[in-house]
C-alpha cells in the first residue's frame, strides 16, 4: 500500500479501508457455514461508512443494527429489509415504530419491558412484529470486561427463564411473531469454548420451546470473532461454524451470524503524520496529528495497535509514547513503542484500525474527524470527506446571539 501517496493526496489524519480484504474475510466466514442455511448480517457499528455497508450489501450481506440510525444506513446502502436485524437494550418507542413500519427481518428484544412496548406499538400500527429474544447465557466470554456482554453482570439480553416467559407471551399475542433466538456474549473473542457453551444452552432452549409448540426459524449467534492485533491466537471460522453446528443436531434453523470486527478490523489503517519529537526528562514522546478523538481504542481499553513508521530515518530504535494533540494525558496510540528518530511530516501507520475506529470518533477539542478512503482493486476513492470547522459549528451557529 502506498501510504505516502495516499497521505499526499488525501492529507492526514486519514482512515484507509481495503475493501478487497473485507470481501475475503466475508467469503471465508460465509463459506464456513456451508451446508446450512445462513445469513451474514454485518454489524454496522464496527464501521458504519455507507460505502463500506454498500460493499457488504453487494456481497449479499444483511445488517445487524443497534439504533434506528444504523437501520436507516442499512437501507440507504441497499441491504434488503428482510436481512436487517435491530438489537440493543434501549430502543425508544420511535425507533421501534419505525423498525416495524420498515418491516425488517426482526427486532431483537432485550427485556420483558421492551417486549411490552413492542407489542403495544405493533398493536397501534395494526401490525405483526417479528421478534427474536436475546438470551444472556451467563457465560464468561474471556475478553476485555468493557466488551463482555454474556454475563448476568452485563446489561445485555435476558436470562433463560425470562426468555421462556417472553416466548410464551409473544406466541400468544396477535401482534408478535417470535421467529428467532439470539445470543452475543462479547467481542474480540479468542476462545471457542464459551461460544460453544452458549450455543448449546440456546439450542436446548429452542428444543424446549419446540416441545411446547413454539417453532423458531432463526438461530442468531451474534458476532464476536476476535482478530489478531498482536500475537493473539484466534478462532478459525471453520472451527467456529462446526462448534455451532454441533449444538444444532436435529434442528433445522437458518443461522444468522453478525460479524463486525472480523470483517473490518484488519482491513483498516489509520494514517497520521509526525508533528514533533519531544523529551520530558528521560521520557520520549512522538507527537502526531491524529488523536484519541480519531481512534479511541488505545485510550479506552489500553488496546494494542501496531505502529509502523514510514521514514528515511536510519537511526537506532528507542522507546517512545505516540501521543496526539488532545488535551488529555490519556491521548495516546502506543506506549513505549520502539521507533527510530522521526522527522516532521514522517508518517505513522496505525494498523488494525478498520473496526470501532472512525465510528467511535468524536469532535472533542473541536477537532474535525478524519477523511475516509476505500481501496478496491488497487484504486483509492474518497468515501467521507474531512470535517471542516464549519461542519462542527453548523448546529450551533444559528443560536449565537
Ligand atoms: C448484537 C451484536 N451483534 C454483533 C456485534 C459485533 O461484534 P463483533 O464486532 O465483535 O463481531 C455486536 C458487538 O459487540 C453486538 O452487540
Ligand atoms: N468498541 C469495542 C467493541 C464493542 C463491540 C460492541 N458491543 C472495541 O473497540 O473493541
Amino acid at each position: 500500500m502506498n501510504f505516502k501517496e495516499l497521505a499526499s493526496t488525501y492529507k492526514t489524519p486519514l482512515y484507509i479501508y481495503d475493501l478487497d480484504y473485507m470481501s475475503a474475510q466475508y467469503k471465508e466466514l460465509k463459506e464456513a457455514f456451508k451446508g446450512r442455511k445462513s445469513i451474514m448480517a454485518y454489524a454496522i457499528k464496527s464501521n458504519s461508512n455507507l460505502s463500506v455497508i454498500k460493499h457488504f450489501a453487494e456481497l449479499g450481506s444483511g445488517a445487524d443494527c443497534v439504533s434506528i440510525g444504523e437501520v436507516r444506513r442499512a437501507f440507504l446502502a441497499g441491504i434488503p429489509s428482510y436481512k436487517i436485524i435491530f438489537s440493543g437494550v434501549g430502543k425508544s418507542d420511535d425507533e421501534i415504530r419505525e423498525a416495524i413500519q420498515k418491516d425488517i427481518l426482526y427486532i431483537n428484544v432485550e427485556s420483558e419491558a421492551e417486549l411490552g412496548r413492542v407489542e403495544l406499538i405493533a398493536k397501534e400500527l395494526n401490525s405483526v412484529c417479528r421478534i427474536s429474544i436475546r438470551v444472556n447465557p451467563n457465560i464468561d466470554p474471556l475478553t476485555h470486561p468493557y466488551i463482555s456482554t454474556g454475563l448476568h453482570d452485563n446489561k445485555f439480553g435476558v436470562e433463560i427463564d425470562a426468555a421462556k416467559r417472553m416466548y410464551i407471551r409473544a406466541n400468544n399475542s396477535e401482534y408478535l411473531d417470535p421467529v428467532g433466538i439470539h445470543f452475543h456474549i462479547g467481542s474480540q473473542l479468542t476462545e471457542l469454548e464459551p461460544i460453544y457453551e452458549s450455543a448449546a444452552i440456546v439450542a436446548d432452549m429452542v428444543r424446549s420451546l419446540q416441545s411446547i409448540k413454539i417453532e423458531l426459524k432463526f438461530f442468531d449467534v451474534g458476532g464476536g470473532l476476535g482478530v489478531k492485533y498482536n500475537n493473539e491466537t484466534t478462532i478459525k471460522p471453520y472451527d467456529y461454524a462446526q462448534a455451532i453446528f454441533s449444538t444444532l443436531k436435529g434442528l433445522d434453523l437458518t443461522i444468522i451470524c453478525e460479524p463486525g470486527r472480523f470483517l473490518t478490523a484488519n482491513a483498516g489503517y489509520f494514517l497520521t503524520k509526525v508533528l514533533y519529537e519531544k523529551q520530558n526528562g528521560s521520557k520520549r514522546f512522538v507527537v502526531v496529528d491524529g488523536a484519541m478523538n480519531d481512534l479511541l481504542r488505545p485510550s479506552l481499553y489500553k488496546a494494542y495497535h501496531k505502529i509502523e513508521p514510514i521514514t528515511e530515518s536510519k537511526s537506532e530504535l528507542s522507546q517512545a509514547d505516540v501521543v496526539g494533540p488532545v488535551c488529555e494525558s490519556g491521548d495516546f496510540f502506543a506506549k513505549e513503542c520502539m521507533l527510530p528518530t522521526l522527522e516532521h511530516n514522517d508518517l505513522l501507520v496505525v494498523h488494525s484500525a478498520g473496526a470501532y475506529g472512525f465510528g467511535m470518533g468524536s469532535n472533542y477539542n473541536t477537532r474535525g474527524r478524519s477523511a475516509e478512503v476505500a481501496l478496491k482493486g488497487g484504486k483509492a476513492k474518497l468515501i467521507r470527506r474531512r470535517e471542516e470547522f464549519e461542519d462542527l459549528i453548523a448546529l450551533e451557529k444559528e443560536f449565537l446571539e
